[in-house]
């Protein structure tokens, strides 16, 4: 934790509309891209949602801002607890390292647990920003690259699938989505306005397609979203064509093959895609040659910050096992510290002395299921008292999936 003097010479307040062009502005030149054009910014105006947007201010002009959309994040065990959907977090670079991140953080954070959230979750654009707030890195996703001439797959489609155009394979993929979210631990809801800003904002420019999978009763139950950049299509491996997989969502086991079949067959294509997906996602094992799918990356996806720990942990379910006595440190959200004893029924808050002890970021870690508290243990992120608590907590806090978001924003 720094000690630089905080918030001296800038004020943080919530926006109103007619800021939330400026904000957008400040926070896409701190990625340094330009201004969203009228086009785009009529997609990302939909997104901003009164009191959900955060500025700091120095000598009235907008010098850094937050924001955060409204969802609801499934945990172990089946429940789903109100979310935030952290983003557009953004410093200008004339005034960074001045401790404007973390006043925005400390006033977000407090109206998410004011506003009822038990979570908050973000995409991180380097990872040593959030740690320091309180958020954990909770899931991971792969990027998979497969050589199309090469992957042969192993079986052919059971159903039929169909690509269906414009509006109307929007409408079928939304409704998919929100049936089959949340699904497993890690998924989110989506907010409407990320449909425009995903699906209809590069529609037109990235001719982005979207597949639907319809099973024998005919009725849809998955759907893939992909765009192809056309390569040079001759012999040559410059320019490969690239068909990309972003979304893809289905019922069952069925439904699922039959989409990575259909986009595996299309045409003229060498080379699939395939960005943000479950580490436990079997490709592999539909192919002819395993081989020809490369797992070019396998990265922190979900940073999870518990906003009310005691609500968190009362909202999922825990395995059988001994009891163990968690001790939870969080310098933003002081009210979440103490010592949490876990049963396999539940979670209580306890006077007892804790068997081991954590920052708040490292309990989200081990939150959602992706890692143990032996293996943060081994790594030394956690402060062991008594030896056997890591494996009784282990036991405990076990997940038969491995979590898994699959929302970008
Ligand atoms: C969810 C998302 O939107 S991800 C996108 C995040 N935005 C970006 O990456 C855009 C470019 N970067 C920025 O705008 C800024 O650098 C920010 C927002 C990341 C950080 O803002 P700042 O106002 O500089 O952060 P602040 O001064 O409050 O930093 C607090 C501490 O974090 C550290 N820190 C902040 N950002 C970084 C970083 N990028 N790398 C390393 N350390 C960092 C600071 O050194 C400071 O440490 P200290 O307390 O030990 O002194």
């Amino acid at each position: 934790m720094g000690h630089h003097a905080e918030v001296t010479d800038h004020d943080v307040r919530v926006l109103d509309d007619s800021e939330y062009r400026t904000a957008h502005s400040l926070f896409r030149g701190t990625l340094h891209y330009t201004p969203a054009p009228d086009d785009q910014w009529k997609f990302a105006r939909e997104s901003y949602e009164p009191g959900r947007t955060f500025g700091a201010f120095a000598d009235g002009e907008l010098i850094g801002t937050v924001q955060s959309f409204p969802s609801r994040l499934a945990v172990p065990g089946g429940g789903v607890v109100p979310h935030a959907a952290v983003s557009r977090v953004g410093v200008r670079a004339d005034w960074t390292r001045r401790g404007v991140l973390s006043a925005l953080q400390r006033a977000q954070l407090r109206a998410l647990r004011s506003a009822g959230d038990v979570a908050a979750t973000l995409r991180a654009s380097e990872t040593a920003i959030y740690g320091r707030y309180g958020y954990g890195v909770a899931t991971r996703y792969r990027f998979l690259r497969i050589d199309r001439r090469t992957a042969a797959p192993r079986t052919r489609p059971v159903g039929r699938v169909r690509l269906v155009e414009g509006e109307a394979g929007e409408r079928v993929a939304r409704g998919l989505f929100d049936e089959l979210s949340p699904g497993r631990a890690g998924t989110i809801a989506r907010w409407p306005a990320w449909w425009g800003l995903t699906v209809r904002r590069v529609a037109g420019e990235e001719n982005l397609k979207i597949a639907v999978r319809y099973g024998t009763s005919g009725e849809a139950d998955g759907y893939v979203m992909f765009k192809v950049a056309p390569g040079e299509h001759d012999s040559s491996d410059d320019k490969p064509t690239t068909l990309t997989v972003g979304d893809l969502w289905a019922r069952d086991a069925e439904a699922w093959a039959d989409l990575w079949l259909f986009v595996l067959g299309i045409d003229l294509v060498d080379r699939v895609a395939a960005s943000g997906r479950p580490v436990d996602e079997p490709v592999e094992w539909l192919l002819g040659d395993r081989r020809a799918c490369r797992v070019v990356e396998e990265v922190d996806e979900t940073w999870l910050r518990l906003v009310d720990v005691p609500a968190a942990l009362s909202a999922r379910t825990y395995r059988s096992g001994e009891p163990v006595v968690i001790g939870v440190r969080d310098a933003y959200l002081p009210e979440n510290a103490g010592a949490y004893r876990v049963t396999a029924d539940g979670a209580t808050r306890v006077d007892d002395d804790p068997e081991l002890v954590l920052d708040v970021d490292v309990l989200a870690s081990t939150y959602l299921g992706d890692v143990s508290f032996s293996t943060l243990a081994a790594t030394r992120r956690l402060d062991v008292v008594d030896p056997t608590a890591p494996a009784r907590a282990d036991a405990l806090f076990a997940v038969s999936e491995v979590p898994y978001s699959g929302t970008f924003f």
